[in-house]
């Protein structure tokens, strides 16, 4: 059975995204690779602020291409305000993207460096009414991306979603995961990139501010190995282990990286 359906595998992978979403050929797609030396420090950026309620979380699921948490976004009950953004976009889901070995696995590209794992927060703007409406528009998606790095001071935030991992090993697996608030996994400083661009998967739609922390948080050794434990595939198929769920940079076609600090 031909893989309709998109991946990071060699026949259905980032180099073939386009064929089924053509939108992977625009020219403000993410991730991208960010240099110091071209990003512009802007004086105006305010500083970005979240207030989420840890009872909007709902569940964590295994998709067979990330691990996901979702939380209730039928009202404005977890919002990230400030920062380029105008108004409150509600927190919807965040999930991460890893490689196989601690040497690579992030989207984003700092300076050449390559993160372990890059975690995702995605927010919409409710002056859109929904998130298909939003994805639309170029306001209309806001994502905090936070970089992981292995080290030996791990964050015991994380601790939560990777205990939850044992019961969502393969796809389609789903459990509950509430009270959680993930303003946890913040590191200390608020320093930031921002810039415009896209989806880093399908449907690669260019809706999306990206805000992105330059002080990565730290994950155990042992917490990325039960990251990468989860399987592509259902529970009854071949082990396809989930790894290496990450695109690779686009071309920055002359947009402009800004940053909140000097
Ligand atoms: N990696 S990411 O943060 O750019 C990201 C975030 C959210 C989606 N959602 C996928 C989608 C779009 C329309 C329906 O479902 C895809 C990718
Ligand atoms: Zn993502």
């Amino acid at each position: 059975m031909a893989q309709s359906v998109w991946g990071y595998d060699s026949d259905n992978g980032p180099e073939r995204w386009h064929e089924n979403y053509p939108m992977a050929k625009g020219d403000k797609q993410s991730p991208i690779e960010i240099n110091s030396k071209d990003v512009r420090h802007d004086s105006s950026l305010a500083p970005w602020h979240a207030s989420y309620d840890p009872g909007a979380a709902k569940t964590i699921l295994n998709n067979g291409r990330t691990c996901r948490v979702v939380f209730d976004d039928s009202f404005d009950r977890s919002v990230l305000r400030g920062g380029p953004l105008t108004g409150a976009y509600r927190l919807r889901q965040l999930h991460l993207h890893w490689g196989s070995s601690d040497d690579h696995g992030s989207e984003h590209v700092i300076d050449g460096v390559k993160y372990a794992a890059e975690l995702h927060m995605v927010h919409w703007n409710p002056k859109h009414g929904n998130f298909a409406g939003a994805l639309k528009q170029p306001d209309g998606v806001a994502v905090v991306g936070i970089f992981l790095k292995v080290g030996k001071t791990p964050k015991p935030e994380m601790k939560r979603i990777l205990e939850e991992i044992d019961n969502i090993k393969t796809k389609g697996k789903e459990a509950p995961f509430q009270h959680f608030d993930p303003s946890i996994l913040f590191p200390k400083s608020r320093d930031y990139w921002t810039y415009h661009g896209s989806f880093t998967t399908p449907p690669c739609e260019e809706c999306i501010t990206w805000i992105l922390l330059r002080e990565p948080i730290e994950v155990s050794p042992d917490q990325m190995a039960k990251l990468r434990s989860l399987s592509k595939n259902g529970e009854n198929e071949a082990m396809n282990p989930l790894v290496d769920n990450w695109r690779p940079p686009q071309p920055v076609k002359g947009r402009v990286v800004r940053a909140s600090f000097k």
